[in-house]
């Protein structure tokens, strides 16, 4: 079965109206279209003003687009691309010349310019990242930010691994959130603010989008936020090195990345492709962490060292970067993890809760002292 065309689909866009009878492309833009599975997933660039008068049109558009040849289901979603242009409406992100997003900055190390209006109150972004999927990365997001938040500092958690969204999981969370005058309130959850794209959309339709989808969704959940004040924004990175890496990073200005590896050589190896992509992006590298870096069995207490021990460490040593810690591979991160209760919380006094908590006491410092330099 052929993929209906992009004509084809506007052509249907077209003939759904609003009361005033204007159509949803009098509104937005055909960003991206795909088919798969019989279902079609439909990406319209809009602007925030604009946003809460298509909405509504949504589920007859989705309904009009399922009598298509091929097409069991549909898929319409929004992605705030373009700037509002109605007056008194939030900004939207700027664009930069050429069709980028301006790189915004908080002013963190290295004397670059202020954070700009898409996260007007976020005083510090810290991206957590590692260069192979699989090591942990998500499990090390949520225990850092829940375990900054235990630090005293108002937290917030994005969850930007669009392709495998875990924080919902990993944070209990199951509700979708509200919505206020076209923006997304974060949910709360262990004493941070948490927004996953994930609580939007089924996991499993988010896994197969692509790149203008991806950065779209990105864009949003970046921009379309009601983030409220904040002392740090912890964003789980997708992983890898690729072009959703370097689009979050131009969209906001991050004052630091964590990276997490295993101490396997080959994690190490992408682990320090990685970091090369932060320095080369002028992010400040705050430190490696070593996950699932030794198992204590919980019966005998006897420890192997499953994966090798301490790469991570010579890593950053070599690299001339900080090494901020080992976490053990131990069932009670998983099974914590699975149960939406991260470890920090569940059992915040065993090695693998005091290792993270280690952690956040270390990455608050950075945080501290950047708003210290902001204030100043
Ligand atoms: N130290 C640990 N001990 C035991 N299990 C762990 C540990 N760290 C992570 N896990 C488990 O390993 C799995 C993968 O972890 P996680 O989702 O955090 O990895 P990731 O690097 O974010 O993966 P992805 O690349 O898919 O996003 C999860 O089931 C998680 O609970």
């Amino acid at each position: 079965m052929t993929e209906p065309t992009s004509a084809r689909i506007a052509d249907i866009l077209r003939q759904v109206r609003d009361a005033d009878g204007a159509t949803i492309l009098d509104h937005a833009a055909l960003d991206a279209t795909m088919l798969r599975d019989g279902t079609l997933h439909v990406a319209l660039a809009t602007d925030r003003a604009a946003a809460g008068r298509i909405q509504p049109l949504l589920p007859a558009a989705e309904q009009a687009l399922r009598a298509l040849p091929g097409v069991t289901a549909a898929s319409v979603i929004l992605t705030a691309h373009r700037p509002a242009s109605a007056p008194g409406t939030a900004p939207a992100p700027a664009a930069a010349p050429g069709g980028g997003h301006r790189p915004l900055n908080l002013g963190g190390p290295g004397g670059r310019p202020a954070q700009g209006p898409i996260l007007p109150e976020v005083r510090t972004v810290i991206a957590v990242a590692s260069g192979k999927g699989g090591v942990g990365k998500s499990t090390t997001a949520v225990n850092l930010a829940v375990g900054l938040g235990m630090e005293g500092l108002r937290v917030g958690l994005l969850d930007a691994d669009i392709h495998g969204p875990s924080l919902p999981r990993m944070m209990g969370l199951h509700q979708p959130p509200q919505v206020r005058e076209g923006r997304m309130a974060p949910l709360e959850a262990w004493g941070i603010r948490a927004m996953s794209i994930g609580l939007l959309v089924d996991e499993r339709q988010a896994m197969i989008w692509r790149g203008p989808m991806v950065m779209g969704a990105l864009g949003q959940l970046l921009g379309d936020v009601e983030w409220g004040a904040l002392d740090v924004l912890v964003v789980d990175m997708p992983p890898g090195t690729g072009d959703a890496q370097l689009t979050l990073a131009q969209k906001v200005s991050l004052a630091g990345a964590v990276i997490v590896s295993t101490p396997q050589d080959i994690a190490l190896l992408d682990a320090r492709r990685g970091i090369a992509m932060f320095e080369k992006m002028n992010v400040p590298v705050l430190g490696m962490v070593e996950n699932m870096s030794y198992f204590c069995c919980p019966n005998c207490g006897h420890r192997t060292d499953l994966f090798g021990h301490g790469g991570a460490r010579a890593e950053a040593e070599s690299l001339g970067v900080p090494f901020l810690g080992e976490i053990p591979l131990l069932a009670d991160i998983r099974a914590s993890a699975d149960a939406g209760a991260p470890i920090v919380i569940s059992a915040p006094d065993s090695p693998a809760g005091q290792a993270y908590r280690a952690l956040a006491h270390t990455v608050a410092a950075t945080v501290r002292r950047a708003k210290e330099k902001q204030e100043k």
